[in-house]
């Protein structure tokens, strides 16, 4: 069978792109899966080879596609949702650079997939009027596509590599929240999206992800919504007026105390953004005695409290883990088990290898972690050192945000 195909297509400013079709196989659980892709022709080698089998749909889905008042669909939890948990693996349509392209292009990568796939393209949202994108195909990529990356190791030069985007009928009708409640993670080895859980959803309740860079202002969130997806959003964080008069629509002046609420609010989120670069971290705390033992624990809860008022939980697993193995080093058996059980459950998606040394570890802390116990163990044999310094030293770990965000022009 052919997984592969290409036809040559088309020169962009002195760059050749190739129309590329890839059939991922069927197997005994799922049906074949065509993905129609434009690609720099250097991507192809970097492709998956032998391609993946296509992924099992999921039984029973925790999820369902409304309708809503005002967004158009969106995607509801069928049952409570925990922290952590699959929501739904699928693989995209489409996978596209960013840049724009004749309209030709965009109808012959729709054509080009079967016609089950093909409607199911074309029932997507699109927020493009036919002036803006001729193609109905460019329009649905401009409001649906998110961000994905081909090319993990860097072998493309930087100058030449560009945004990829993927195009997925399920996923894509999540509508958007500043404070989302889920999120996705893309996995090039499968060519899958992953759509999972970042707190507990109960059911009946929206499932939303974020198309921006949360951290941005309010004004800028608005601003970049309106321009890439036309619409205002009226998240809590954005309508501060919910149930009221809002700015949105009716653009009266905010009173001081709605202005105090957003500003405290960009504060927070900007402080969000910068926190592991402005604050104490785990990694020297571990072996730094002159730090106070609660240093990192302290801090790093400030920073959740930050992150539940605002629901950036797309930030929480990098302060969560730090927060465990601080027990751990303090030897807190009953706090090491509580923390790290909630690692095990929230990175069981994002982070798995995590997961696991965090599950084996749970069996017997005491005895499988090498580094179990050590500053308790150090405090013990010379009591009278005093904590010299208060700790300002940041942490050292980057976040990767790109996974959060919706590609945009
Ligand atoms: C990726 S689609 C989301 C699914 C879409 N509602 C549908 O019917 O398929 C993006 C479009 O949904 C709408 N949308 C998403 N989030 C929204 C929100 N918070 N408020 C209003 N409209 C929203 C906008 O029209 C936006 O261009």
């Amino acid at each position: 069978m052919v997984q592969s195909t290409s036809t040559s297509t088309c020169v962009l400013e002195d760059q050749a792109y190739t129309l590329h079709t890839l059939t991922l196989p069927g197997s005994e659980f799922s049906e074949e899966a065509v993905i129609s892709c434009l690609l720099d022709p250097a991507l192809i080698p970097l492709l998956p080879n032998p391609l993946p089998y296509a992924h099992r749909p999921i039984d029973n889905p925790n999820f369902r596609v409304l309708q809503t008042a005002h967004k158009g669909a969106g995607l509801f939890a069928a049952r409570d949702i925990a922290a952590g948990e699959l929501i739904i693996v699928e693989h995209p349509v489409l996978i596209l650079p960013t840049g724009r392209f004749p309209a030709a292009i965009y109808d012959e990568l729709g054509n080009r997939l079967p016609e089950k796939r093909r409607r199911e393209l074309l029932a997507m949202a699109n927020s493009r009027s036919k002036d803006e994108c001729e193609s109905p195909v460019e329009g649905i990529v401009r409001t649906n596509a998110l961000m994905l990356e081909l090319d993990p190791m860097g072998k493309i030069s930087e100058e030449k590599k560009e945004i990829y985007g993927g195009v997925y009928p399920t996923i894509n009708r999540a509508n958007h929240s500043c404070g989302p409640n889920a999120t996705v993670k893309w996995d090039l080895a499968s060519l899958t999206e992953t759509f999972y859980a970042l707190r507990p959803i109960v059911e009946g309740e929206e499932i939303q992800k974020t198309y921006i860079n949360p951290m941005f202002s309010r004004e800028k969130r608005m601003e970049t919504l309106l321009n890439n997806y036309r619409f205002s959003c009226d998240c809590p964080w954005c309508d501060i007026r919910s149930g009221e008069q809002c700015q949105i629509d009716h653009d009266l002046p905010f009173t001081a105390d709605e202005q105090a609420s957003i500003e405290a609010s960009d504060r927070d989120r900007a402080l969000l953004g910068t926190w592991i670069f402005t604050h104490p971290g785990y990694q020297k705390w571990s072996t730094d005695l002159s730090r106070t033992d609660d240093v990192i624990i302290t801090s790093h809860l400030e920073a959740l409290a930050l992150i539940d008022k605002e629901g950036m939980h797309g930030l929480q697993n990098l302060f969560i883990r730090e927060i465990a193995m601080c027990y751990a080093m303090l030897g807190d058996l009953d706090a090491f088990r509580q923390w790290g059980e909630r690692v095990v459950q929230l990175s069981q998606i994002e982070d798995s290898p995590v997961a696991r040394k965090f599950e084996e570890w749970l069996v017997d802390p005491p005895k499988l972690m090498k580094k179990w116990a050590w500053r308790k163990r150090q405090r013990e044999q010379m009591p009278g050192k005093r904590m010299l310094k208060a700790d300002n030293t940041a942490a050292i770990d980057i976040v990767d945000f790109d996974i959060l965000f919706q590609y945009s022009e």
